[in-house]
């Protein structure tokens, strides 16, 4: 069945977090963008129009893996050319596996400036989950900030760079409070001199509210499209079980709190309370970065059985220490697939060992690959490999591999890396390894957490591990139940193993999900069977030197 849409995307100005901004990304007048329900097997068909006046548009479909369609996976300069204004282009992709997704803007920073929106695939009609609810909502988490990305970009790209700093707010299915706390009541100030929200309701950042039933079961589907935020999530006095992670299920288990990291899904069960007249507070708070400057951002879980204006009894839960990371990981290494998924094949053909650094080219700061830091080309590669066109990108493929005596815990000993659109020339229907090792960036005793996402694919997390990867991690590898995700974290100074099959030919980006270390270089661009892609769109080329070889074919 097709599932139509007809999408025009258009800057706005609102006031998501009480603080007015212009040049907001939205589409059809909304911000975050429609929501997107389909079920397992169905055609989205997305007619998607660019309002912007003066700037090209992608969208990419956040989780769905594009079999057979790689030309609608919505990346610029990888899968197509931007769509440019007051055009129309017809994304057209089937979804084959339940589960919470998002999509979101993949074209310089645009995602940050708001263009995103859930993407929900039920399960076939007549089908069950592994799991039972009575209802569900979805919780889209972002992070704000008020400057808007063109000069968050120029910033970046100064010499010396200009860092965009931490995020002025999270917001939950785009509502948040700058201005205003919900932690204390409206005619009271808190420690910092911060007023109580006088909300009617009606406002834009007004929070977000779930109507609960006392004694029910609910499916929270929770999805991070943060910019940069690692975040952690947590209801007063509910517990939640954990089931499903990027659109696989998990062996379920029982948590207070979860974290969740910028390019992953999770839903979450809960079971209200048999008899409340309470509501509850939802709270978001940042992790792994200095959370002092960012507003969380919080829901309401409202019993109907109480009125929806009535203040939580407590007042929202902490947020668990942000340097706390042996938490995180205590957490994350909880994660395992549920019984009867796919297993891993046993072994690998390939290996690739990606070294993760924070350096400098020609003065401004960059993430780099094994010393590589991304550019991409006008020409989207999917069309340029497909036809042969060396010209358009760097033939030069980058290392496989980093020098073994690296010390990941020093800043790097030559800070200076190189810049280029390389790609890796994947062996078609091989089983890959890479290895993310994490390194210190360039300041002293310090490394990041950096969330990678992979296009195209689900992998296999085999494990994590502090410090380097070495053989006697080997050993560790988790080969019997690793959970099937998109997106994995790599924790500071530490490796994550994934496992992957190069079974869908298509050209994929694999990358930092944090948008200005995307923009500042750190992915790699994987090619695998390009030779087998078939009817890439004439709209999807029609731009740097695809575009030039469509127009000479005219001309013939
Ligand atoms: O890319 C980044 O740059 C800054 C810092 O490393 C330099 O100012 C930061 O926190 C990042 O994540």
């Amino acid at each position: 069945k097709d599932v139509p849409y007809n999408w025009e995307v258009m800057y706005m100005s609102g006031a998501p977090d009480c603080i007015e901004k212009d040049h907001i990304i939205g589409i059809n007048g909304r911000f975050p963008g429609p929501p997107i329900n389909a079920r397992v097997g169905d055609n989205v068909v997305v007619y998607l129009t660019n309002k912007l006046h003066d700037e090209g548009v992608v969208i990419h479909w956040h989780g769905i893996r594009q079999l057979e369609t790689p030309w609608a996976d919505g990346t610029a300069s990888i899968s197509q050319c931007p769509i440019k204004p007051g055009e129309t282009f017809k994304y057209n992709f089937t979804v084959d596996k339940a589960g919470t997704y998002f999509y979101h803007g993949h074209l310089g920073m645009q995602r940050s400036a708001g263009l995103y929106g859930m993407l929900i695939v039920d399960v076939e009609e007549g089908k069950k989950e592994p799991f039972h609810y009575d209802g569900e909502f979805s919780l889209l988490l972002s992070d704000w900030w008020h400057k808007g990305i063109e000069e968050q970009e120029k910033d970046l790209d100064a010499t010396p760079m200009r860092w965009i700093g931490e995020a002025q707010s999270l917001l939950i299915n785009g509502r948040g409070q700058y201005s205003c706390t919900l932690t204390v009541p409206a005619n009271s100030k808190n420690s910092k001199g911060v007023p109580g929200c006088k909300f009617t309701g009606k406002e834009q950042c007004a929070p977000n509210i779930l109507d609960v039933e006392p004694g029910k079961t609910y499916r929270l589907r929770v999805a991070s499209t943060t910019a940069l935020a690692s975040l952690n999530v947590a209801i007063e006095s509910h517990n939640m079980m954990m089931v499903e992670a990027d659109g696989n299920y998990l062996q379920p288990f029982i948590v207070k709190d979860f974290d969740i990291y910028s390019g992953e899904s999770y839903s979450v069960i809960i079971n209200t309370h048999e008899l409340s007249t309470h509501n509850y507070w939802i709270s978001v708070g940042v992790r792994g970065r200095d959370p002092t400057k960012t507003a969380r951002g919080f829901a309401l879980l409202h019993y109907k059985s109480t009125g929806v204006s009535k203040r939580p009894k407590h007042p929202p839960p902490a947020t668990p220490l942000w340097n706390d990371y042996a938490r995180s990981k205590s957490f994350t290494y909880k994660l395992f697939a549920l019984p009867g998924s796919p297993k891993p094949p046993p072994n690998y053909d390939h290996r690739i060992f990606l070294l993760n650094t924070q350096n400098y080219f020609e003065g401004k700061t960059r993430w780099a690959i094994n010393n590589v830091s991304l550019k991409l080309t006008d020409t989207p590669y999917l069309g340029s490999i497909k036809f042969g066109l060396t010209n358009a990108f760097d033939q030069i493929s980058p290392p496989e591999t980093f020098i073994d005596t690296y010390d990941i815990t020093k800043p790097p000993p030559n800070p200076n890396c190189r810049v280029s659109s390389g790609v890796y020339n994947l062996n078609f229907g091989k089983t890959y390894d890479v290895i993310l090792q994490n390194a210190n960036i360039i300041q002293d005793g310090v490394s990041e957490i950096h969330p990678w996402h992979l296009h195209g694919h689900d992998f296999w997390v085999l494990g994590y591990g502090d410090g380097m990867f070495s053989e006697k991690d080997e050993g560790k590898l988790n080969l019997e139940n690793p959970p099937l995700r998109n997106t994995v974290v790599i924790f500071p100074h530490g490796w994550t193993a994934i496992r992957f099959m190069t079974d869908n030919p298509g050209v994929w980006a694999f990358h930092c999900h944090i948008e200005p270390h995307l923009h500042m270089g750190m992915g790699v661009i994987f090619a695998e069977g390009v030779h087998l892609v078939q009817n890439i769109p004439k709209e999807a080329l029609s731009c740097g030197l695809t575009g030039e070889m469509l127009m000479s074919q005219n001309h013939n």
